[in-house]
Parts: C-alpha cells; structure tokens; sequence
C-alpha cells in the first residue's frame, strides 16, 4: 500500500543556482549567439568522437554540415522524427537537390536517428531519462562543434494527460520528477548533482500562440512530471508488478492536478534541466493519448494514435515557419543536401546523394 501522497515542492524552496541565459548570457554564448560549452576538457582534446550520433569533430565538417541548424526537434522514436522531416521539409518548402531523398545521418550509430532539412534537426531520443541525456550531451556538443547560432531545442513528445480529453496538446511551463522536485539529480562522482529545470518562457508564450482557434482539440500550457518508468513510475495498476490500490493511484494523480500537473511523460526534467545548463532556449509539446483518471491503457486505436501525434508537429511547424517567415527565410532553401565529410577514416560517408527516388 502506498503510505502518502508526493506533493509538488515549490521551485523557490529548491536548491537553483539562479544562472540562466536571461540573467547571464556571456556565460552561455559567445557573442555570435554560438554556443559555448561548460566543459573546459573538449577544447584541448584533439577531437570529440560523438558516438551515439556516429559523427565525429575530426571526421566530420561538423561546421559546414550543421552550422545553419536553429530548431532541434526531438521525440522519442526513429519514425514519428523521420515523419516529421518529411512534413517540415513540405512546410518550409525545402527542396533537395534533384535525384536525392533525406536520409538517416546517425544510421551507423544504431542508436538515434537523425535527419536535416536546412535548418531543422529532427532527432529521435528513445525512452526516458537515461537515453535523452545522453543524446543530449552529443547534441549540445554537436551544436558547439557546428557554431550554429541560438539553437532552439523543441521535444515533440506523446504522454498520458491529467483531467485532459485524449488529443490534448500539452506545452510544458515546468518539469517535476516523481518526488516532486523542480530540479534534475544526477550522481556524479558519488555525490548527487541538482541541476533546474528550466524552461524558456517566452518559447513557451510564443508556441501557445500558434495554437489555432479552428483547430479541433485544445492545447493547454502546464506542469509536466516526468517519471522514471511508465508503469509504477506513473501510478498505474496495469505494470507486471503493483502494490498499491486503484485508490491509492487515484489518490495521487488527484493531487498532482491539484498541484498544476497536466501530463506524464519521461524525458521533461533532463530535457528542460541539461538545455538550460547549456543556455539553449527550450520546450516540450505533447499530445496526451489518454486521461489517466480515466484509465491507465493506451487503447485508442492506431489511427487515432498516429493522428494525435501530428497534432505537436503541427504546432512547432508554425513555429518554425513563422519565425523564418519573419527572418524573411522561408522558400529559399534548395540544393542543401549533401554532408560534407573531412575523412571516412572513422565513419562511413555521410551524405544525402546517393539515394534516389523509387
Ligand atoms: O512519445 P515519446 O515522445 O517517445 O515519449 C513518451 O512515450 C514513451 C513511453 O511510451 C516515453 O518516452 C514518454 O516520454
Ligand atoms: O501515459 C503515457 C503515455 C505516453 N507516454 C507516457 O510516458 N505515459
């Protein structure tokens, strides 16, 4: 039996180290907006091998391949981000070079998948804490590496909503962990490190404004918490192990509403915690596939499921297009599809030409 309730702590009670990119912004960029890393071992290293992603500072023309990135879209699996460069590259009218077709960067990594169009990254992150950070990490780097220019981080996620009709979307003002804490620990060297959680919330402001009034559902801005599993980690009775009641489990995610809650999901508190360490503006969007106060199985059918999905997409692609419409960007990309690579020494050739149409 569960003996208590986790209640939501205030983030002004939780240890923060108060640095962010608003209040310190030299400590995050340099004056380009490039990004500036908090490690100082990777600039006296000869090169930086980002294995996960299978591409490489010495390998690699990191600069001429990803230099132009400005939205790093991620979600959780290989296909929903596969989809997503497809759909973005319609939307921003992105053309590729004649007799070419996009193609996964990271596919020798076996790990991520990753595809470019112009200056979208859409990478897939897996399942949970541990897969994102260390994505995350490569792709930070990555971003240092390129000295691209204020990148913006966005994950396009599916979770379980709170009180919300299934088909909600979900931008995230907050992130908590199972106990409740505003911050993301980390043991490192034997003693657990607390970084915040922080989201960008003029991102925030901006993504909420691309929600249209015609569209068919809502789109809701809240506390994400985000649990270190699916089953136990979010309450639910249906895991191959339980030992609370359905009570219990009520009992709880009615007090994480009350605290402002509105999803769970699994990535929010690394996600929102490592991008702010790094000073990268940052945000999640979600769909919820279900109301977990009404249940705890994800039964919708697929179509359904694959349609709900679409719905952060569609936001985050008038994100982006308005922000290059504003720029004065938009339908001026063609021919940017081949990856520049220093030497194969290491990775096989990284390139987007060589695929032809069926
Ligand atoms: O749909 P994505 O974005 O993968 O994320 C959610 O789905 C997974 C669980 O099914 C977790 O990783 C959770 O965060
Ligand atoms: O309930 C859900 C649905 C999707 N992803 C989660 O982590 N939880």
């Amino acid at each position: 039996m569960a003996e208590k309730c986790v209640s939501i702590k205030a983030a002004s009670d939780q240890e923060d180290d108060n640095i962010d990119l608003e209040t310190s912004p030299d400590m995050f960029r340099y004056p380009d907006g490039s990004v500036k890393l908090r490690n100082p071992h990777i600039e006296l290293m000869d090169q930086d091998i980002l294995y996960h992603l299978a591409l490489g500072s010495g390998s690699h023309d990191l600069v001429e391949m990803f230099g132009d990135v400005k939205f790093v879209c991620m979600g959780g699996t290989p296909k929903r981000m596969e989809n997503f460069a497809h759909y973005i590259m319609e939307e921003i009218g992105y053309q590729l070079p004649t007799g070419t077709a996009l193609m996964d960067i990271s596919q020798y990594s076996y790990r991520y998948s990753m595809y470019k169009v112009g200056p979208v990254l859409s990478v897939s992150h897996g399942m949970g804490i541990a897969s994102i950070g260390i994505l995350l990490h490569e792709i930070i780097k990555l971003m240092y590496h390129a000295k691209a220019k204020d990148p913006v981080f966005i994950r396009i996620g599916t979770c379980g909503g709170l009180g919300l009709e299934p088909g909600t979307v979900v931008i995230s003002d907050d992130a908590v962990d199972g106990l409740g804490n505003h911050f993301y620990s980390v043991p490192i060297l034997g003693k657990v490190v607390k970084r915040p959680c922080k989201f960008d919330k003029k991102l925030v402001r901006e993504l909420k404004a691309m929600a249209d009034p015609e569209d068919p559902y809502d789109t809701t801005v809240g506390t994400t918490m985000c649990a270190e599993d699916f089953y136990e980690g979010q309450g639910r009775c249906d895991g191959a192990f339980c030992d609370y009641t359905e009570a219990d489990k009520m009992q709880y995610l009615e007090g994480l509403i009350k605290s402002g809650v509105k999803n769970i999901e699994m990535e929010a508190v690394p996600f929102s915690a490592l991008t702010n360490q790094a000073g990268i503006r940052a945000a999640i969007v979600c769909v919820t596939l279900l109301n977990r106060i009404k249940g705890d199985q994800v039964c919708s059918p697929k179509e359904v499921i694959n349609e709900y999905q679409l719905r952060p997409q569609k936001l985050v692609a008038r994100y982006i297009k308005r922000h290059l419409q504003t720029k004065g960007r938009l339908s001026s990309f063609e021919g940017h599809g081949s990856m520049a690579v220093k030497s194969p020494r290491r990775f096989k050739l990284v390139q987007q030409e060589s695929q032809t149409f069926e």
